[in-house]
C-alpha cells in the first residue's frame, strides 16, 4: 500500500491544484502497485493521473519526496539540490552530454512515441575533486528531481546477503521514487573483499548491483561515480548508457575555477600564466579551496586585493597538504608536470591509497 506521506501528497495535491504534483505522485503510487503484481489498481491510478494531466507537457517543478525512512533512511540520503550545470566547469564534450540528459527527460515522452528511451545510466569516472558529485547534483537540479545519495559504506556490510538486500531495497526505491540516485564511488562495490569478504561473495553483491541495474525500467536517473574506472568489470561498464571520463582542469579551467571563486576581489594584477602553471596537477576542488584560502587571508589582512604571490602561496600549501609537493629541484613531480595542451596525471593520492587496499 501507499505510505501515508504519499497519499497526504496525494490529497494535498489535488486539494490545491498542484496539478503536476499530482500527476507525478499518482504516476508513483501507479509504478510502486504495478511492481507489486496489483496491475489493475496501477492501471486505474495511471488513468486518473492522466485524465488530470498533460501527458505531452515537459516535466517541471517536480514533487519534493518525502525522505526515505526506516532501513532505507541508513543507506539513501535525500536532498534538493540547488545547484545547475552551469556551476560545473567542464569540458565542452562532458557539458554538452551531461545537457543532453536533461533534454532527453524533459522530452522523454517524445522519444518514447518513437520507441526510444533515455539514457539514465551514467557512469562518471576521474580524479577526486573533479566534479563528478557537484555534476549529479548539478542534473538533479536542472530536472527538479530529489537526488537521494546511496552510502554505500553503511550498506556493505561483512554479511553479503544483507549487502544484496540493501541493494534491493534501494533499487525498489528506484523503480518506484523518481529521481537522481547516486552511487558515490562504485568501486567500493567491487572492491568490498578488500573489508575482509571473499572474493565469491564480493562477486555476488557485484552481480546482484548489475543484476538490478539490468532489470531496472523505471523514471530515475542512476549515476554512479568511481575514481578507478580501471578496477571496474568490463560487465559493470557495459550495463551503462553513458561513461563520461572527467579530468584535472587545465590552464583555461583552473582560471576559470579561480575567477568564479574570488569575484568580490581585485585581481586585475594577476600574472594568470604563473598561477595556473603552479596550480596544473591540482584537482578543481583543491583550486577552488586554494582561492578561498588567498580570499581569507586578504579578508583579514583587509585587503580587496589578491596577488599572484598570495594565489601562488595558497596554492603551494594545497599541493604540501595534498602531499604533491616539488622536486628537490624546485619543480613538480614528472607526473604532474604539463605536457603542452597533454596533461600527464598521476594517479591521485586517494585512489592510490584505495588501490593499495584492494591489491
Ligand atoms: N568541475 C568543477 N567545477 C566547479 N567546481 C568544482 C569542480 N570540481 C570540483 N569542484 C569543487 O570541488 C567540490 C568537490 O567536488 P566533487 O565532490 O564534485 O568532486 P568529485 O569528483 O565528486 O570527487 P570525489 O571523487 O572525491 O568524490 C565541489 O563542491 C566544488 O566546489
Amino acid at each position: 500500500m501507499a505510505s501515508a506521506q504519499q497519499l497526504i501528497g496525494l490529497i494535498k495535491s489535488h486539494a490545491e491544484g498542484d496539478a503536476d504534483r499530482f500527476f507525478d505522485l499518482a504516476m508513483q503510487l501507479s509504478a510502486a502497485e504495478d511492481q507489486k503484481g496489483h496491475t489493475r489498481l496501477a492501471e486505474q491510478l495511471r488513468l486518473w493521473a492522466e485524465a488530470g494531466q498533460r501527458p505531452t507537457k515537459p516535466l517541471s517543478n517536480l514533487t519534493p519526496i518525502s525522505a526515505p525512512r526506516g532501513d532505507l533512511a541508513q543507506f539513501l540520503a535525500a536532498s534538493y539540490p540547488s545547484e545547475r550545470l552551469k556551476d560545473v566547469i567542464l569540458p565542452e564534450l562532458i557539458e554538452d552530454e551531461l545537457a543532453h540528459i536533461v533534454v532527453e527527460q524533459k522530452l522523454r515522452e517524445k522519444l518514447e512515441s518513437k520507441g526510444l528511451r533515455p539514457r539514465r545510466r551514467i557512469l562518471l569516472s576521474g580524479p577526486p575533486g573533479t566534479g563528478k558529485t557537484l555534476s549529479a547534483h548539478g542534473l538533479a537540479g536542472e530536472l527538479k528531481f530529489p537526488l537521494f545519495t546511496v552510502m554505500l559504506h553503511g550498506l556493505i556490510t561483512k554479511f553479503m546477503g544483507e549487502t544484496a538486500q540493501k541493494l534491493k531495497l534501494v533499487f525498489e526505491s528506484i523503480k518506484t521514487t523518481r529521481g537522481v540516485y547516486l552511487f558515490d564511488e562504485i568501486d567500493a562495490l567491487a572492491a568490498a573483499r578488500g573489508d575482509g569478504n571473499d572474493v565469491g561473495e564480493a562477486r555476488r553483491v557485484l552481480n546482484s548491483f548489475l543484476q538490478f541495474l539490468d532489470e531496472d525500467s523505471g523514471p530515475s536517473l542512476v549515476i554512479a561515480t568511481t575514481n578507478l574506472a580501471e578496477i571496474l568489470d568490463r560487465a559493470v561498464l557495459r550495463r551503462f548508457d553513458l561513461v563520461l571520463s572527467y579530468e584535472l582542469p587545465d590552464e583555461a579551467s583552473i582560471r576559470q575555477a579561480l575567477e568564479r571563486r574570488l569575484i568580490g576581489f581585485q585581481t586585475t594584477n594577476l600574472s594568470w600564466k604563473k598561477v595556473t602553471d603552479c596550480a596544473i596537477g591540482l584537482s578543481t576542488a583543491d583550486v577552488v579551496a586554494a582561492a578561498e584560502d588567498a580570499a581569507r587571508r586578504a579578508v583579514l589582512g583587509d585587503c580587496e586585493q589578491i596577488t599572484t604571490t598570495d594565489l601562488l602561496g595558497s596554492l603551494e600549501r594545497r599541493r604540501s597538504l595534498q602531499g604533491l609537493g616539488r622536486g628537490v629541484d624546485g619543480t613538480r613531480p614528472t607526473s604532474l608536470r604539463s605536457a603542452g595542451n597533454r596533461r600527464v596525471s598521476s594517479i591521485p593520492v586517494k585512489s592510490r591509497r584505495r588501490r593499495e587496499v584492494i591489491e
